[in-house]
């Protein structure tokens, strides 16, 4: 349908409230089959691009396609075709479980007998068959999720929108989210997603853009970026008593580049192990020491000069 184009096209993308810009002119492009991710702070624009992409939000300017249509004026018809799990879950507490996704797909006119069958299918899916008949409230943060997740794709959508998928979720939980949402990414299905969990972006997308201040700062594939805004290894050294600013001068010339942060220092280098001999040669004697691969969290910090998580 879409003609082998990209599902997404968005040139110049612009979202603005009032005279502030949150969206500010991106250009993006999300093909068939791929899991596309925005990752970026908080305020990085991410919800108002996916909001715009989800039709629910008017676009500013610039001009914007989905699935080869034009939000302004073919919303309905795009947005049967999308699944949305939003960032805070809309769940409905009066129904079931399974009620919840039988009564969405009548929204998009699915008849009650096919709405039932896929119902317990994707119930089946998300691990959630056993809860079926019970109300929502009583379910965990983690199967809430799971059951938006559900919901999102009763309509058998061409493109899921996932804003946050598993923010507010305990480590157990986010990894059974991310664990559908592989099975998912392996049916063929295009996910676009928000983060902004570093190793979510990792783990879950083919390619990603880097967001801050409404601008995209970087693009491409997970491993592709921390190629080119990192150093293979990163070691990250802890010093006692002193600001850690104080050994910047001391580690000068050890590697790539070197970063202090409140609390440690981060030396960005190639052979880590050999990094650490050279600290210790100088007769620097810091209270910890680590070495680590480079991260998504790296290549933020080496562009924006600032952590992602707080
Ligand atoms: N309806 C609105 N009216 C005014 N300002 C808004 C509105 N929605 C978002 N903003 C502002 O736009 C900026 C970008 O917000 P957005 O929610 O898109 O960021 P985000 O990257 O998704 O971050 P978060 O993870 O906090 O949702 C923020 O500064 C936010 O305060």
């Amino acid at each position: 349908m879409t003609d082998g184009r990209p599902l997404i096209e968005a040139t110049g993308l612009v979202k603005r409230f009032g005279d502030f810009t949150a969206v500010d002119g991106i250009d993006v492009s999300v093909r068939a089959g791929e899991a596309f991710g925005f990752l970026g702070p908080n305020g990085a624009g991410k919800s108002s691009t996916m909001r715009m992409i989800g039709c629910v939000s008017p676009v500013t300017a610039g001009r914007l396609r989905i699935l080869g249509m034009d939000p302004d004026r073919d919303g309905p018809a795009i947005r049967a075709r999308l699944g949305v799990c939003p960032q805070t879950d809309n769940l409905d507490p009066e129904l079931t479980v399974a009620e919840n996704l039988t009564t969405y797909a009548r929204f998009f006119g699915i008849p009650r007998k096919v709405a039932r069958a896929r119902a317990a299918e994707l119930l089946d899916f998300v691990q959630l068959t056993e809860r079926a008949g019970s109300k929502v409230e009583p379910l965990s943060g983690g199967m809430k999720r799971r059951l938006t997740i559900a919901r999102a794709l009763v309509n058998e959508p061409d493109l899921v929108l996932l804003d946050e998928p598993t923010t507010g979720l305990d480590p157990q939980a986010r990894h059974l989210v991310w664990e559908r949402l592989f099975r998912l990414k392996r049916q063929g299905v295009t996910l676009v997603l928000t983060t902004h969990y570093m190793d979510e972006a990792e783990q879950l997308c083919d390619r990603l853009v880097v967001m801050d201040g409404g601008r995209i700062v970087a693009e491409g594939s997970p491993r592709d970026l921390i190629a080119r805004h990192s150093t293979r290894e990163v070691v990250e050294l802890r010093f006692a008593g002193e600001s850690q600013e104080a050994f910047v001068d001391k580690l000068a010339g050890i590697g790539e580049r070197v970063e202090p942060l409140p609390d440690r220092v981060l030396l960005y280098v190639h052979d880590g192990d050999a990094a650490v001999a050279t600290v210790h040669e100088r007769a620097l004697a810091p209270e910890s020491v680590l070495v680590r691969r480079s991260s998504l969290e790296d290549v933020f910090l080496h562009l924006t000069g600032r952590t992602l998580v707080d």
